[in-house]
């Protein structure tokens, strides 16, 4: 298969690096890391040991592909989608945390999108080195649901290139009960400089739950078939796996980054708002990130 990742940090250059030992990889990412993949390769280490040597660009206009996988962060998806209809694929899909996304490609894109959610844990070391620090799996489907041919193509193409994956028939209550758990944990570690098992009691993790029981709310509002009960037993295991992590969101903080809330609690709210639902942790807790934002970040 050819297939363009558009978006290589952390998760787009471990999962484009596996990708590249069966199929035809282009990366779209950043110099240095760039510049280093063309003259070095790109080395994989942790869970997997292995140098690739896929095709990587800074400029990801006019490209054409069999498959399109999106992993830049939620806030640059309308850019990577705006530079993506300059070029062709037959099929995207994203592999980003938070909601809109697929929705954000498909107002650009005129193929197919698939949403699609990683269990897998990837931080970029240094220029053309990444290390994968969990070994998880990908879920993925049509954004409403359904079972989908091109769904199942997608999974088989990163199965041959050892990334568990599953074509789901049920992708959005998968997407609302990832949402649940990031809106959970996320926020509360970047706030408190915790590690993600910190939460597995006491009243920091009063908060994370309710926040996920609110998300769960919202969920059940928009259609999605997910009790209150299964995202705590969901946040519950999720803490207990990745006890040592530190959240994505923490990391962002640690380095003075723009976090994702706008696409996770922020999404909660909004959509909360619309069916007159009141969230009130998921408010407080975007409330207070945006404040974190404002005041450390170029984000206005
Ligand atoms: N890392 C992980 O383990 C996991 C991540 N995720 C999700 O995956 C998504 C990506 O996360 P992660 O990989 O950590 O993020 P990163 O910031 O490491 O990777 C995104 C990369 O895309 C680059 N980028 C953005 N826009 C462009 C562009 N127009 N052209 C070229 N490069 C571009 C960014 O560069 P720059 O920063 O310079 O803009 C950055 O290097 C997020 O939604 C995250 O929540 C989900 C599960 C696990
Ligand atoms: C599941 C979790 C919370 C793992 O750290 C994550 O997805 C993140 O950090 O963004």
């Amino acid at each position: 298969m050819e297939i363009v990742v558009f978006g290589a940090g952390s998760l787009g250059s471990l999962l484009g690096g596996l990708l590249a030992s069966e199929h035809r990889v282009t990366l779209v990412g950043r110099d240095p890391h760039v510049s280093t993949i063309r003259s070095e390769g790109l080395s994989i280490t942790g869970r997997f040991d292995r140098t690739v040597a896929p095709e990587a660009t800074t400029d990801g206009a006019g490209l054409a592909a069999d498959l399109v996988v999106v992993t830049v962060k939620s806030f640059d998806t309308e850019d990577a989608a705006r530079t993506l209809a300059t070029g062709e694929f037959d099929v995207a899909l994203s592999v980003q945390n938070g909601i809109g996304n697929e929705e954000t490609l498909s107002k650009h894109l005129d193929c197919p999108v698939l949403a699609g959610t990683a269990t897998y844990g990837a931080r970029l070391d240094s220029p053309g080195h990444v290390d994968c620090t969990g070994h998880g799996e990908l879920t993925l489907g049509p954004r409403d649901g359904g079972v989908s041919s091109v769904a199942k193509d997608v999974a088989e193409a990163f199965t041959a290139a050892d990334i568990e994956a599953n074509a789901v028939p049920d992708m959005s209550r998968k997407l609302w009960e990832k949402l649940a758990v990031n809106a959970g944990i996320n926020p509360v570690t970047a706030l408190s400089r915790v590690r993600n098992g910190v939460l597995g009691e006491g009243s920091a993790s009063e908060i994370s739950r309710t926040a996920a029981v609110e998300t769960a709310h919202v969920a059940r509002a928009e259609g999605a078939d997910l009790s209150s009960h299964t995202v705590l037993s969901r946040i519950d295991a999720v803490i207990d796996a990745t006890a040592r992590n530190q959240s994505s969101m923490y990391q962002d903080v640690l380095a003075g980054r723009r976090t994702e809330i706008e696409a996770i609690n922020g999404a909660v709210l909004e959509r909360a708002e619309v069916h007159g639902i009141d969230v009130p942790v998921n408010r407080t807790l975007t409330a207070l990130i945006r404040a974190w934002e404002r005041e450390n970040t170029d984000k206005k």
